[in-house]
């Protein structure tokens, strides 16, 4: 079996001495797209903030690409790979698209945010590189003609591309999309859809977290479930579709809700 791209072992994190997340372990393959499924308060959010690093674990190891990561900081963790689309995310006004992606880039790159709106000498010699990326990433995405149009003139549905390129920009290994297709209408899923897909295509490996079961077995090769900050399941989406811990406690007694 080829090495996981990431190893989540045994982490754990409590609020309050509250359980968010408790004794979560997964590995994720390099190439795999893993769904994430869980109610509300499940955990979801929880687990991707340790994995990249916004929060620390109490207990239990991260490994990525090898290595352990579970002690580094968000940005060290970001310049490393491990890229994250947060829910709900904002693009930043007064911004064409282009820049917004470049903001994002800054942000994993040695100087940082700080030094890009200081626009420092080092910063400028930085700054070609990081344009040419964020182009690269738009055109990922299918926004390239819209690089030096204003952001928040984009419908909902390619404001999220852009989110994605704003990761993309640092050319991430490890991609996590906290329920990129959230307030979406049915034609905007499918280009969503229809990119992740791409980017699978293209060898990225991600993790989506997603409330809407369809959506997320429709395009994960596995799927792993969380109720109450723990692991209920995990397993193929027609496995998990099947499974009486997930109906019973991601669904409730509609079991024709699983159905796609
Ligand atoms: N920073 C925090 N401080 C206190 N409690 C928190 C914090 N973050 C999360 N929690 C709690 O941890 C639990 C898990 O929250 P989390 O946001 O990870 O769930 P989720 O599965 O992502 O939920 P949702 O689908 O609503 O986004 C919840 O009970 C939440 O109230």
């Amino acid at each position: 079996m080829t090495e996981p791209l990431l190893r989540v072992a045994g982490v754990s994190r409590a609020f309050g001495g509250v359980y968010a997340v408790r004794d979560v372990s997964l590995d994720v393959a390099p190439g795999e797209l893993r769904g994430v499924i869980g109610p509300n308060g499940a955990g979801k959010s929880t687990l991707f903030n340790l994995i990249g690093g916004q929060l620390a674990a109490q207990s239990g190891t991260i490994a990525y690409a090898g290595g352990r990561v579970d002690r580094l900081p968000a940005h060290r963790r970001a310049r490393l790979g491990i890229a994250i689309v947060f829910q709900g995310a904002r693009i930043f006004r007064g911004m064409t698209a282009l820049e917004n992606v470049m903001v994002g880039a800054h942000a994993t790159t040695r100087g940082g945010f700080a030094s890009a709106v200081l626009r420092l000498p080092a910063h400028r010699r930085a700054e070609r590189e990081i344009r040419h990326q964020a182009r690269e990433a738009l055109d990922r995405v299918g926004l390239a003609d819209w690089a030096d149009r204003s952001a928040e003139a984009l419908p909902l549905g390619q404001q999220r591309a852009l989110q994605v390129a704003r990761a993309l920009c640092g050319r991430p290994r490890l991609l996590l999309l906290d329920e990129p297709a959230a307030g979406l209408r049915a034609a905007e899923r499918d280009a969503l859809a229809q990119l992740i897909e791409e980017l699978k295509a293209g060898g990225l490996t991600m993790i989506k977290i997603e409330h809407d079961v369809a959506f997320v077995t429709r395009l994960a090769d596995r799927v792993t479930v969380l109720d109450l900050g723990r692991v209920i399941a995990e397993g193929t989406p027609a496995e998990i579709r099947a499974h009486p811990a997930v109906i019973a406690a991601y669904l409730g007694s509609s079991a024709e809700e699983v159905t796609p």
